[in-house]
């Protein structure tokens, strides 16, 4: 099936003061995609987010969401609810009156459309037996339906019964989820969630993680999540856009990203890698550490330097005979399922994942397959 745009951002451009920002940015969107912007403090994805939200006016370029320009609408006016890293929940209210603000604060002609009128109505009519329907049989109507969205927001996020208790009395991991069900009472198409889980333990992040994947899906809304954290990023989501000083480095599947990136930036920054200085001799063929190595479907120059990434997991251990590369275990640390073991070869440090011990001082054979060998091209300013 194809897939249908929902965001388009055109060479987009934003600067404070004189710094640019964000950097001429191109990106398409994807109805019902879980997309997380990800990269280190100060790249530009909250920036980003806060242009697609209507936060932040672009300097040049096109924001497109629906088929429509919004550049300039305000928040309020676009297809989109935000939750913050900071939650913004109003302390004195309680948790109903949190989750119901949004909708309580719109006008009436708002709520009529967004309730359906003439289900409304048609409701009211059997209800009155067919009285004439006045503005307050609406009004009243939609306070119902209001509070029924109300209860269905908090049970998607596990608050079911929570209604009453005040904001102070939650904790922090109930906290966000009311700022969910804030944002899901609105019925969002897309929804903007910047380091939303930045301030939970690691146990609740995790679970949390989970939670927000199976709710995206459930509800077939686009998410468009911020973070610097690649593992975070990694459990989540549909695509990935790996960010640097408001660049794009790479999209794709975390799969993609994680096995081919295209430069040293994203290889280091997702996951653990080796990323060796090599030569590319012929196809299929490639040197590195003084040994060759078959490799598989890259092309480049003959005899271009080129970056090799070997992920830890990726070596395989075998016997000294049957190596291609020797080493000497300087270091192994037992991490629960596997061990992380450096290997000195040529005194080159690899980082070598395996399931069985080694000590250290112990001598070791590595080998690694074709498929297993990611060429880079040698990017000059890294
Ligand atoms: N309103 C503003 N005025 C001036 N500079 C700003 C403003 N907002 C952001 N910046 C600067 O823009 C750069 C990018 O900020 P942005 O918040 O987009 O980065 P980020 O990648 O989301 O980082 P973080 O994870 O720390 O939020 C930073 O150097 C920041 O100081």
């Amino acid at each position: 099936m194809e897939k249908k745009v929902i965001i388009e951002l055109i060479d987009v451009v934003k600067k404070f003061d004189d710094d640019v920002i964000v950097d001429r940015l191109n990106l398409q969107i994807y109805e019902n995609e879980f997309i997380t912007l990800l990269g280190p403090s100060g790249c530009g994805k909250t920036t980003t987010l806060r242009m697609i939200g209507g936060f932040e006016q672009p300097n040049s370029g096109d924001i497109i969401i629906d088929g429509k320009v919004f550049n300039e609408l305000p928040p309020y006016a676009r297809p989109i609810n935000t939750v913050f890293q900071s939650y913004a929940l109003f302390p004195h209210l309680n948790v109903f009156d949190n989750v119901a603000f949004g909708l309580n604060n719109r006008p009436f002609d708002y709520l009529l459309n967004f309730f359906n009128e003439e289900k409304l109505r048609h409701e009211i009519e059997i209800e009155n037996n067919n009285k004439e329907i006045t503005k307050k049989d609406l009004k009243k109507k939609i306070k119902e339906k209001i509070s029924i969205a109300v209860k269905e927001a908090l049970a998607l996020v596990s608050l079911k019964g929570f209604e009453n208790r005040k904001i102070t009395q939650m904790s922090g991991g109930q906290q966000q989820r009311v700022a969910l069900a804030r944002a899901l009472v609105n019925k969002p198409k897309i929804l903007l969630l910047d380091e939303p889980l930045a301030a939970l333990d690691l146990k609740l992040r995790q679970s949390m993680q989970y939670e927000l994947k199976e709710m995206q899906r459930q509800l077939g809304i686009t998410f468009i999540f911020v973070t610097h954290d690649q593992e975070e990023a990694m459990t989540m989501s549909d695509r990935i856009v790996v960010m640097k000083d408001g660049l794009i480095q790479q999209m794709g599947t975390p799969k993609h990203i994680y096995n081919e990136p295209v430069n040293r930036y994203v290889a280091t920054f997702i996951g653990e890698s080796n990323i060796i200085r090599g030569t590319y001799l012929k196809k299929d063929l490639v040197n590195f550490m003084g040994v060759d190595f078959d490799c598989q479907g890259y092309t480049f120059n003959e005899n271009e330097t080129v970056d090799v990434v070997i992920r830890p997991e990726d070596f395989d251990v075998v016997d000294l005979d049957k190596a291609k590369l020797k080493g000497i275990v300087t270091q192994s640390i037992f991490k629960g399922v596997h061990n992380e073991l450096t290997v000195v070869v040529d005194a080159v440090e690899l980082n070598v994942n395996t399931y069985e011990n080694y000590v250290v001082g112990e001598p070791i054979g590595l080998k690694v397959d074709p498929y297993e060998i990611h060429i880079m091209k040698v990017n000059k300013d890294e």
